[in-house]
């Protein structure tokens, strides 16, 4: 089985921020991901990470996309100062906090000079920080209308001219089914990009279980590619309790 994180933004949310990790601790999580930490000083994050043991796996870039503003600068022409503050804000939490990736967010934009903008930006990110990795994620037009990265096809794409080893492709089965109807199928032609994983089922992003993705089959083809990262849960559960919505795990 592969090693599973939990998304203790999405999970145990039932909770307190700084009472999920020891909830996800108790579930036999030893890694979690977290969207946006930038409400509570790192090293409140980083006791809570020590006191249970927990490695940290991703962070987001800043802004926060809850907000309603947007979900980032990678690919918005003319946003490309905005960008670079972000990054030097997240590197600083990054040192704090060594999440082993950082998401960045192309946010909404569209057309030839987005393209060009997030290959920009992200060498830029790429060589001022050799030691980060970093990933792109393409998010649902559903769940994110307007979203520049909105395609597998087109973040590999835009992968390829970035051409920095230290950035890579962040898949999510929620994501990748909604999008391209088939979250294995993603897998099996991309695997050789993907650096970070995410799962969940579409299109409620509940748990994995309640699609048509195998997600045994999933897991089986992961192991057997020799992906060694986490396979992070990000999903709303269904149940009332985290803790009851993670049969998948066993
Ligand atoms: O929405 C997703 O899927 C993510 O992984 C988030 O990082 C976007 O905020
Ligand atoms: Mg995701």
């Amino acid at each position: 089985m592969p090693r599973f994180a939990a998304n203790i933004s999405l999970l145990f949310a039932e909770l307190p921020y700084l009472d999920r990790f020891r909830a996800a601790a108790d579930a036999g999580f030893k890694a979690v991901e977290i969207l946006f930490p930038y409400d509570i000083a790192a090293k409140e994050t980083r006791r809570a990470l020590m006191a249970n043991g927990l490695d940290l796996v991703l962070i987001n870039a800043p802004p926060p996309n809850y907000t309603g503003g947007q979900p980032g600068y990678a690919a918005v022409p003319g946003g490309e100062g905005r960008f670079q503050s972000d990054i030097r804000r997240v590197l600083r939490y990054a040192e704090a906090l060594k999440p082993g990736l950082i998401h960045v967010m192309a946010g909404y934009a569209s057309g030839a000079d987005a393209q060009d903008c997030i290959v920009r930006n992200l060498q830029w990110a790429a060589d001022f920080a050799p030691h980060q990795q970093f990933t792109l994620e393409p998010l649902n037009p559903v769940s994110q209308p307007g979203y520049f990265l909105n395609d597998y096809d087109l973040a590999a794409a835009c992968l390829d001219r970035i051409d920095r080893p230290n950035v890579g492709l962040q898949f999510d089965s929620f994501h990748a089914r909604m999008i391209h109807g088939d979250a294995q199928a993603v897998w099996d032609r991309l695997r050789d990009r993907i650096v970070h994983i995410q799962i969940g089922s579409a299109p409620d992003r509940s748990e994995p279980g309640r699609d048509e993705t195998d997600f045994p089959a999933l897991f089986a083809a992961i192991d057997d590619s020799g992906y060694d990262g986490w396979v992070s849960a990000e999903y709303t559960p269904s149940t009332r309790r985290t803790e009851a919505s993670l049969h998948w795990m066993r």
